[in-house]
């Protein structure tokens, strides 16, 4: 465990989900200044659901695209600034424009179970000569030794890195375990892991990854993020210092930034509530919360049976429209 963890701060990507994609460009600046002055390696700038995200499907961002690599590139001095791109949702061609305007860092994300899609995306990435990273999304929905495969396609394509995502926070740890040692001995290239803190499992997911091998570990202000949020930044460093892991962030800072800056920014408190205990406990995509919450509003239903039937469906991110079908037809059934 003697390798220096790389911080992947995820405040203004997944954090973007959990307050609808509606940060200022002010925000935005604010939070990369302090999240760079705590020292995080990378601040990830999009969408919540990457390049091209902002649409009727998944909400529309309150700042463009390119508005918000400026306003981050601009203004961290240290940090590098990552993307987020899910290929079908962002372009090959918003790859570049964002890499014109000096994002450094991508991110590619599928399916754990399609990594063939992100090939294009990969290639082009590392033409443009950015740090590339393969993200294989829900990773709970398959098993290790499939992940594997799909991280060898990965690492076939030119992934420099390649992340196991708990995009549900489904994962206890030995399922992290399993998935990050595999990765460890079958894979040449270097290693992430995501989490999502829906059952309460976050920062000790994020310990057994690095336990395991993985030296790319995510984190959020606060776990500002979808759905109970990701591993908070500064608890995952507090544990980390105490464990001898080593990092650059500094403690006090992440705390500060966290409890003076990000919380009072919450619309909604990024929590263990029983909402998103259900993603955790059913395995649903964490960014379907707020859709869920809505529709369960709107049709009169209890959102934690729209997650279960979801769950059921197999859902996966990309088919938010399918919360409202879910939700009608549990009205129906329900009113009969
Ligand atoms: C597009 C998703 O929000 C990516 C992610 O953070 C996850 O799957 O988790
Ligand atoms: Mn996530």
């Amino acid at each position: 465990m003697s390798e220096k963890i790389t911080i992947n701060d995820v405040t203004l990507r997944d954090g973007m989900h959990a307050i609808s994609h509606q940060y200022s460009k002010e925000q935005i600046a604010l939070l990369t200044e302090i999240i760079d002055d705590a020292g995080a390696d990378i601040i990830e700038v999009t969408h919540g659901d990457g390049l091209g995200g902002s649409s009727i499907q998944y909400g529309f961002s309150k700042v463009t695209e390119s508005d918000m690599i400026s306003t981050a590139v601009s203004t961290a001095k240290n940090a590098k600034i990552g993307v987020l791109l899910v290929p079908g949702i962002g372009t090959i061609d918003q790859l570049k424009n964002v890499h014109d305007l000096g994002a450094s860092v991508v991110r590619v994300a599928t399916h754990c179970t399609e990594a063939d899609v992100s090939e294009q995306h990969i290639k082009a990435a590392r033409s443009l000569n950015m740090d590339t990273v393969g993200f294989l999304m829900m990773a709970h929905r398959t098993t290790p030794e499939n992940l594997l495969e799909e991280a060898k396609k990965m690492e076939a394509y030119g992934a420099q890195t390649i992340y196991v995502v708990d995009s549900a926070g489904a994962l206890t740890m030995d399922g992290v375990r399993r998935r990050v040692s595999l990765f460890k001995e079958n894979l040449g290239v270097s290693i992430g892991f995501h989490a999502h803190n829906n059952l309460s499992l976050g920062v000790a997911n994020s310990i057994v990854a690095i336990e395991e091998g993985a030296t790319r570990i995510d984190g959020s202000l606060a776990g500002m993020g979808a759905g109970a949020g990701n591993a908070s930044l500064e608890q995952l460093i507090a544990v980390m210092n105490k464990l001898d892991i080593s990092h650059n962030m500094d403690l006090y800072k992440t705390m500060d930034a966290a409890e003076n800056i990000m919380k009072p920014m919450m619309p909604r408190p990024v929590q263990i509530d029983r909402l998103s205990l259900t993603l955790g406990y059913t395995g649903v995509y964490s960014s379907f919360l707020l859709f869920a919450e809505r529709a369960g509003k709107e049709y009169g239903v209890d959102a934690r049976d729209i997650l279960t039937r979801l769950a059921e469906l197999e859902a996966v991110g990309g088919q938010e429209d399918w919360i409202i079908t879910v939700a009608q037809e549990l009205a129906l059934v329900q009113n009969k």
